[in-house]
């Protein structure tokens, strides 16, 4: 049995993503908060969900989707039944330090997944603490491959990678909504608008995955010599899109 703590936007995005690509329900143990939210999704998915952090006294491993509110608490609680277990924690301030202090006896982890794992197509960023053996890393591989890929690498990335990964489908739907209210502005009906700006971002996704040219290059073969494309590059420039995006990621990193 694998267990979450807090199953809101982020623990909830997990666990739907585990059940949605196969995991099985039966085997996920959910403590939840203090509204029905999680209630809600349960009668959705079908885990199983209790009311206190003790009962998941059988269950490894834990992951922790609360906020950094709550964190202190939860893992106050946890720490008598999560000798040798491997605790993962979602929550942005939960650094391996404040891990390993908070629960001695347990082999901790701080992972930054993104909302798109609830599709099976997530990328999550993580950093165990020395004690994780490979074997144990599997493990938590084979379980997070549900919901997409998951990148290990040093703590002092996991904060940039959990913006430009985590962050950033909230600046990816504002670029689509943009780029939708401009179809409308324009004369397309919403549905239409949106379906063109989704496909379009999915699509040229797929491509710059599969593609050996980087995005880059991808963008010089879409502007065609004295063409539309390449008169609304030179506005994106002229209003500081780049630049934009820059500082979203430096506001985001608290500089
Ligand atoms: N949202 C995202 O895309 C990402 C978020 N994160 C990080 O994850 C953390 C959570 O973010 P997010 O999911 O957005 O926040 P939410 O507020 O949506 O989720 C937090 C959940 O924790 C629950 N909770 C609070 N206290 C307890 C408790 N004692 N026991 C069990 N559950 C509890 C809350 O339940 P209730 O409301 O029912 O009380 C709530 O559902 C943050 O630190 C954030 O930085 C990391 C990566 C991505
Ligand atoms: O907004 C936040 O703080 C979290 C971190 C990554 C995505 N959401």
């Amino acid at each position: 049995m694998i267990g979450f703590i807090g199953a809101g936007s982020i623990g909830g995005a997990v666990i739907t993503g585990l059940i949605k690509n196969g995991y099985d329900a039966k085997e996920i143990v959910v403590k939840g908060g203090k509204s029905n939210r999680t209630k809600a999704l349960q009668e959705h998915l079908g885990f199983k969900l209790v009311q206190k952090i003790k009962q998941l006294e059988d269950v490894n491993p834990i992951f922790i989707g609360v906020g950094a509110n709550a964190l202190d608490s939860v893992l106050l609680e946890l720490k008598s039944i999560s000798k040798d277990k491997l605790i993962i924690a979602f929550t942005g301030n939960a650094t391996v330090a404040k891990l390993r202090q908070s629960l001695p006896d347990a082999k901790v982890a701080h992972a930054i997944p993104n909302t798109p794992v609830k599709v099976g197509a997530g990328f999550t960023g993580i950093t165990y603490s020395e004690k994780f053996t490979e074997q144990e890393k599997k493990q938590v591989i084979s379980i997070m491959g549900y919901t997409g890929q998951l990148v290990e690498v040093p703590e002092t990335q996991l904060g940039i990678l959990g913006t430009v990964a985590g962050c950033s489908p909230a600046f990816l739907d504002l670029f689509i909504e943009a780029l939708s209210d401009a179809g409308v502005k324009h004369g397309l009906n919403r549905k239409l608008a949106y379906d063109a700006a989704i496909g379009m971002a999915l699509g040229s996704s797929k491509l710059a995955l599969q593609s050996d040219l980087n995005p880059s290059a991808l963008k010089d073969e879409v502007t065609s010599p004295g063409g539309s494309t390449i008169k609304g590059v030179a506005a994106l420039e002229e209003y500081g899109f780049r630049n934009a995006v820059i500082k979203a990621v430096d506001a985001a990193e608290g500089e």
